[in-house]
């Protein structure tokens, strides 16, 4: 089952996430970041790589897309907060 982060895994986890541009969503447990790409095929290009990890991961992004920006709002949403699984995902992203 996808567990709530433990405030020590969030020290462990959400912290390196902080310093690369995610920050939380205010009001929420659910971390975000803006990602900007040089145009609308390579945005649409990296949509489509995370995607297949989402999809074999069964977790899934908020986000929109336009033009060349892509904006990324992670939680896991059974859980009612972040789990580790956001932490995979965003990590994922940050390295497409
Ligand atoms: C039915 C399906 O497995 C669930 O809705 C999965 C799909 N993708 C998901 N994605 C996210 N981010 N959180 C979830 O809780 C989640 N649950």
């Amino acid at each position: 089952m996808n567990e709530l982060l433990s405030d020590t895994a969030r020290e462990s986890l959400l912290k390196p996430l902080f310093d690369s541009g995610w920050t939380m969503v205010e009001g929420r447990d659910a971390i975000t970041k803006d990602f900007k790409f040089k145009d609308f095929p390579e945005a649409f290009g990296w949509m489509t790589r995370v995607a297949i990890f989402a999809e074999k991961w069964d977790h899934h992004p908020e986000w929109n897309n336009v033009y060349n920006r892509v904006s990324v709002t992670l939680t896991t949403h059974d859980a009612g907060g972040l789990s580790a699984l956001d932490a995979k995902l965003a990590r994922k992203m940050d390295g497409l």
